[in-house]
């Protein structure tokens, strides 16, 4: 079956027509949205891929389109045939996934209104974590938080989690069923997670993508008491303080830049903001990293993963620079040469591996797809 994935992350498009055995036939990416030197919105977005389907003229050869959806909330946690309802939901979860759902609804709508007969089926970022147990899941709120309004964390990224963590196994030649692994997907977005024996523990995104390592535009963990003090010293209303929080801040707040190619540059000429994002950022990563190494009991292996994962030696240096307590011993030619790799590479000569995988959230997708429509 020959399917169209359409991944929509905060500042991209990625989508993929892939053949029966997977085989791309078209393989496209929409970067840089809403940002200088990139298309205005995710509809234009959208307007390409139809645009790029059409001129290698498989446009009508699509039999099942796949989409990305970053929210499925508490009900939404297998991948389903899209119908009115599965579409209500998550319009209902724009609220906690502002960045992401409103892209993953645009297109689906327009995938549905062109092409109203093919099976249209979304697959949730949330899925992968709904294993999570609750002494992980929940906040430290009451009852009334988590029965009435669904708090607790649901976690983001699991569909490249679920995919690297397997590819890990496959790569150090150990059952996925007998290995723990910390994966750490570094993109615009980043989160990390606790994976035992392939089964989700733990992971640092929240109820929405907004909680944990330092993001691009995100500023991941916050003491609350920040919201309020700024709510009530600088009189911001709550939409303002989730715009500072999910747009303003991050990489972006720290440094005026979102995008770590750029950060990475101007840390390197010496600006002094450029080089605190970087701080900030490895800091949070070897903080999260210990911290699943321990409710892990222990750590086989580390993944790096996505657009920052998979093509900074920098990061990734930095980071394992400060792990030799677990293990870790930094391999500095492999990291280099891992740059831009696509197949998994070891970086690590230490006990402990650290791995390079490039995450494949649309085959991950492609297949889910098959699955639902094969029943
Ligand atoms: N060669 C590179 N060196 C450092 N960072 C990179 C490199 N290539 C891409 N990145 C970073 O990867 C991030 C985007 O990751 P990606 O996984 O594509 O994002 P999205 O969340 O939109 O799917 C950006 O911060 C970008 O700067
Ligand atoms: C959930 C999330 O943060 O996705 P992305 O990294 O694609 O923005
Ligand atoms: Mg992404």
């Amino acid at each position: 079956m020959r399917v169209l994935v359409l991944n929509a992350g905060s500042s991209s498009l990625k989508y993929r027509l892939l053949a029966d055995d997977d085989t791309p036939l078209v393989d496209g990416i929409v970067e840089r949205i809403g940002e200088e030197g990139g298309v205005a919105d995710h509809t234009d977005a959208i307007d390409r891929v139809v645009a790029d389907l059409t001129d290698a003229g498989l446009d009508d050869t699509v039999e099942a389109v796949g989409h990305r959806v970053v929210h499925g909330g508490a009900t939404l946690t297998e991948p389903v045939l899209i119908d009115d309802d599965v579409i209500a939901t998550i319009e209902s979860l724009v609220p906690l996934a502002p960045l992401h759902n409103p892209a993953n609804l645009l297109g689906i709508r327009a995938s549905m209104a062109r092409r109203p007969n093919l099976p249209q089926v979304a697959v949730f970022d949330t899925a992968f974590h709904a294993t999570i147990p609750p002494a992980a899941h929940r906040y430290a709120l009451p009852e009334w938080t988590f029965t009435e309004h669904g708090v607790r964390r649901y976690g983001f990224h699991g569909t490249s989690h679920a995919w690297v963590s397997r590819a890990a196994a496959d790569h150090l030649g150990k059952p996925l069923a007998d290995t723990k692994l910390v994966t750490l997907h570094l993109g615009n977005g980043a989160s990390a997670a606790a994976i035992d024996g392939g089964v989700c523990v733990d992971t640092s995104m929240g109820m929405a993508p907004l909680e944990g390592l330092v993001m691009g535009t995100r500023s991941g963990d916050v003491d609350p008491a920040v919201i309020f003090h700024l709510m009530r010293e600088d009189g911001l209303s709550g939409s303002a303080v989730e715009d500072l929080l999910t747009r303003q801040s991050g990489l972006k707040g720290l440094s005026g830049d979102n995008d770590m190619r750029t950060i990475e540059q101007r840390a390197g000429e010496g600006d002094e903001a450029a080089k605190l994002a970087l701080d900030v950022t490895v800091h949070r990563l070897v903080r999260y990293v210990g911290a699943f190494a321990a409710v892990l009991g222990g750590m086989d292996a580390l993944v790096f993963t996505a657009g920052i994962g998979e093509h900074s030696a920098l990061i990734r240096r930095r980071v394992c620079e400060r792990l030799g307590f677990l293990g870790v011993s930094l391999d500095e030619a492999a990291n280099i040469a891992a740059v831009g790799p696509d197949r998994s590479t070891t970086i690590s000569t230490g006990p402990t591996p650290v791995l390079v995988v490039p995450t494949d959230e649309e085959a991950e997708i492609a297949h889910r797809v098959r699955a639902v429509v094969a029943g």
